[in-house]
């Protein structure tokens, strides 16, 4: 049988649109089974946790994603609570957050923004231990998880929030690791010179299809020795570990192994990227 991933989705968040609709077509491209549930924004607590306890019986579906942000009438942590942890393809569910948090990158499955980050790092051969690496922003399914990998890879962190001054950390950083969505906040000037610099922020210049990142790209571009582009760099591999994703709980409630590196060609298939 067929992978089978359902996406769950609220509301008209453009960017929302925007990534449901590329899951959807790699969806296609790669005859996996989907089925797109979308609600209006006026969708109720109780409503939304009734479709998730359908698809968790669904035998059809294999993994369920919940689509980031939630209005904010619905709470997301009840909701990430009830999808079935065998079927939770993001690491929403407390029970997966916390085994993310003991196993580390041994974890079954592992979110896909920063699983995308980690594969950028090993293959770029970027070590992170006992470097200075600076993470800004702390989000349950970006900064957060991503920053506890980097710590179990004996990396020194700095996480950088709301209420924390970034350009002092940046200073110091080897490597910077952006995920606050907030357009050109990291000054290239900032930056140290051979630094190496993922930039996982994308805000959406409003009226206009363009969209850009957390880093002022072409000030970093004299100072560092490496940098990912927005658009182009951490997204597409975003959906790409999705699809890493769901093959492993598709081969899991089949009963059957994993092939990791069969699993790596899966993944050059659904994404070319190239920084
Ligand atoms: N439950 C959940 N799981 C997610 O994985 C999740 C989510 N919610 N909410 C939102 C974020 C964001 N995200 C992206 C997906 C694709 C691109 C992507 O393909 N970006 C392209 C272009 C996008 C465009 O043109 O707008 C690029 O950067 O080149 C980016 C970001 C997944 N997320």
């Amino acid at each position: 049988m067929r992978p089978g991933l359902a996406i769950i989705q609220v509301g008209n968040n453009p960017s929302s649109l925007t990534y449901v609709r590329k899951k959807i077509a790699l969806c296609e491209e790669n005859e996996v089974h989907h089925e797109l549930h979308h609600f209006p924004e006026s969708i109720t607590q109780q409503e939304i946790v009734h479709q998730i306890r359908t698809l968790n019986q669904q035998g059809s579906i294999d993994g369920i994603l919940v689509q980031l942000p939630l209005p904010p009438h619905l709470s997301r942590l009840e909701i990430s609570n009830e999808i079935k942890p065998s079927k939770d393809v993001d690491c929403l569910h407390m029970a997966n957050f916390q085994n993310l948090l003991q196993n580390g990158e041994d974890n079954d499955i592992i979110p896909c923004t920063p699983a995308a980050v980690l594969h950028i790092l090993d293959t770029q051969e970027i070590d992170v231990r006992n470097q200075n690496v600076t993470v800004i922003g702390r989000s349950q399914l970006v900064g957060f998880p991503l920053s506890v990998l980097l710590l179990r890879r004996n990396a020194k962190v700095t996480i950088c929030h709301s209420e924390t001054t970034v350009q002092e950390h940046v200073e110091k950083a080897d490597i910077v690791i952006s995920c606050a969505g907030h357009k050109e906040l990291v000054k290239g000037q900032w930056i140290k010179n051979g630094a190496k610099v993922i930039d996982v922020g994308i805000t959406r210049i409003p009226g206009t299809n363009k969209i850009v990142g957390d880093i002022e790209f072409q000030k970093a571009l004299s100072k560092v020795s490496f940098i990912t582009p927005v658009p182009g760099g951490v997204g597409p591999l975003t959906v790409s570990m999705l699809f890493k994703n769901l093959y492993r709980v598709w081969c899991r409630s089949n009963g059957l192994k994993l092939n990791i590196d069969e699993q790596d060609e899966e993944l050059d298939y659904a994404q070319n990227y190239q920084f």
